[in-house]
C-alpha cells in the first residue's frame, strides 16, 4: 500500500507504531515530537523515515496522521488540527488509552477520524523503549464514529496489518466501561498499594522485604504519571464506579477476615483462582501476550549470557528478558518472554538439555 503516514508523539507507543508501519514497502512514515532531542533520536535509530521540522506542513502533506502523545494533548492538538490545512481525505486517528473524550473531540473536525488503542504497552516509556514487535497478538481497538465509511476502517485496518495486532472495532463507551476494569482501575490499585508501603514508618525496612507478589502487582505503579493523570481525569466517571464497587468488594473482604474461618476464606481464594486461572493470558484474547518462561539461575556471573547463549545457538528468538528482584542479594527469578508459545517451549527444552537450571512457567 502507498501512503504518507505521520506520527506526532514518538514515545514508546508512537515510535513502535512508526517503527512497526515501515514494514510497508510504500509507506513513508514522518514524525513529530515536541521535544525536538527526541524526534532527532527517532530518526537516528531509524524509527521514522524523516523528521520534518513543522508540524502544519508535515500535517498538511499526510493521508493519515496518529496523535500517539497523552491523551490530554491529544484533545488539544486534535482543536489545533482544525486550522491545518489538510488533505480533505487524511484520516486522523490516535493511540490514547481513553477514548469518550477523544471522540467527543472528533465530532468537531472535518475530517475522518478513527480512535485507536493498541491494548498493549509497558511502565517505560520514551522513544528508547519503542520496539517494532510491541503490539504483536495484542488487541488493537479501532472506535470509527457513526458516520465512517467502511472504507476508511479498511483503509486503516490494512495500514495496522503490519502490526500483527488483532483488530477490533468498539463504541467509545464500551471501550472505556472495560479499560476501567481491567487497565485504568488496577493501575490506581497499584499505585495506592505503594503509597500504603510508603507510609510505613514503624518498620522501614518492610520495603527491603518487597517480594515477588509486591512488584508484580505494583509494576505499573512505576509508569509515566502524565499519562496515567491524563488517563484518570478523562476516564474520571468510570474509574470511580470501579472504586466504589472495588469498596463494596472489601467490604465484604473485611466482613470475611474479621470472622476469620478458613473454609470461607479459602473460599475466597479459590474462586479468583479459578477466574484468574481462566483468563485468556497469551494469544487468545490476551490483551498482552507474550509468553514467558520463569528460569532459577543461580548468582554466577555469566549465567545469563550462557542461557541467552544457548537460545542463539538453537536459534530462539527472545521478545524480552527481566529479572524478578525477589532478593537482595541474590539473583532473582530470571523470565525470558517469546513471541510464540512454541518458541517458549523449545527454549524450555534447549535449557532443561543444556542447563541443571529449573524452568517453569506461570
Ligand atoms: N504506555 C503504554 O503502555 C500505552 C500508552 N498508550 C497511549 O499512547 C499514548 C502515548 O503513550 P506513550 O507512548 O506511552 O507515551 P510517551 O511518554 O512514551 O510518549 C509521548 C511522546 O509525546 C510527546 N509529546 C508530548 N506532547 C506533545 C505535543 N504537544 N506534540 C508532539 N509531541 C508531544 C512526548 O515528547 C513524548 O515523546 C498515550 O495517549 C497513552 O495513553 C496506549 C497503550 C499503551
Ligand atoms: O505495562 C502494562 O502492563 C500496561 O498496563 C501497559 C498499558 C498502559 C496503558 C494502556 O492503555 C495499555 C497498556
Amino acid at each position: 500500500m502507498n501512503a504518507q503516514v505521520l506520527i506526532i508523539g514518538l514515545g514508546l507507543i508512537g515510535g513502535s507504531l512508526a517503527k512497526a508501519l515501515q514494514r510497508h514497502e510504500g509507506v513513508h512514515v514522518a514524525g513529530y515530537d515536541a521535544d525536538p532531542h527526541t524526534a532527532r533520536k527517532a530518526f537516528k535509530m531509524g524509527i521514522i523515515h524523516s523528521s520534518p521540522p513543522s508540524l502544519e506542513r508535515a500535517a498538511a502533506e499526510a493521508d493519515v496522521i496518529v496523535f500517539a502523545t497523552p491523551v490530554g494533548t491529544t484533545v488539544k492538538l486534535m482543536e489545533q488540527s482544525k486550522f491545518w490545512d489538510l488533505k480533505k481525505d487524511a484520516i486522523l486517528t490516535d493511540t490514547g488509552s481513553t477514548k469518550h473524550q477523544i471522540m467527543e473531540a472528533a465530532k468537531g473536525l472535518d475530517r475522518t477520524f478513527i480512535g485507536g488503542h493498541p491494548m498493549v504497552g509497558s511502565h517505560k516509556s520514551g522513544v528508547e523503549a519503542a520496539k517494532e514487535v510491541l503490539f504483536e497478538n495484542a488487541f488493537y481497538i479501532l472506535t470509527p464514529m457513526e458516520n465512517t465509511s467502511e472504507e476508511s476502517i479498511a483503509f486503516l485496518k490494512e495500514l495496522l496489518s503490519v502490526t500483527k495486532a488483532k483488530v477490533e472495532v468498539l463504541k467509545a463507551d464500551e471501550h472505556d466501561y472495560m479499560t476501567a476494569i481491567v487497565s485504568h482501575f488496577p493501575h490506581l490499585i497499584a499505585a495506592s498499594l505503594v503509597h500504603q508501603l510508603a507510609k510505613e514508618e514503624q518498620y522501614p525496612f518492610a520495603r527491603q522485604l518487597a517480594a515477588g507478589g509486591f512488584r508484580d502487582i505494583t509494576r505499573i505503579a512505576s509508569s509515566n504519571p502524565e499519562m496515567w493523570r491524563d488517563i484518570t481525569t478523562q476516564n474520571n466517571g468510570m474509574i470511580v464506579q470501579q472504586l466504589s464497587n472495588w469498596m463494596d468488594e472489601m467490604e465484604q473482604l473485611r466482613d470475611l477476615l474479621v470472622r476469620n474461618e478458613p473454609e470461607p476464606i479459602q473460599e475466597y481464594f479459590q474462586r479468583a483462582k479459578s477466574v484468574r486461572d481462566e483468563l485468556p493470558i497469551a494469544g487468545h484474547g490476551a490483551m498482552y501476550s507474550v509468553y514467558d518462561l520463569y528460569i532459577d539461575i543461580p548468582d554466577v556471573p555469566g549465567s545469563i549470557s550462557e542461557l541467552t547463549g544457548y537460545l542463539a545457538e538453537e536459534q530462539i528468538s527472545i521478545v524480552n528478558l527481566r529479572i524478578l528482584e525477589t532478593r537482595e542479594d541474590v539473583f532473582g527469578i530470571l523470565v525470558i518472554s517469546f513471541q510464540t508459545p512454541e518458541d517458549r517451549e523449545r527454549a524450555k527444552e534447549c535449557i532443561s538439555k543444556r542447563t541443571a537450571y529449573d524452568t517453569y512457567i506461570s
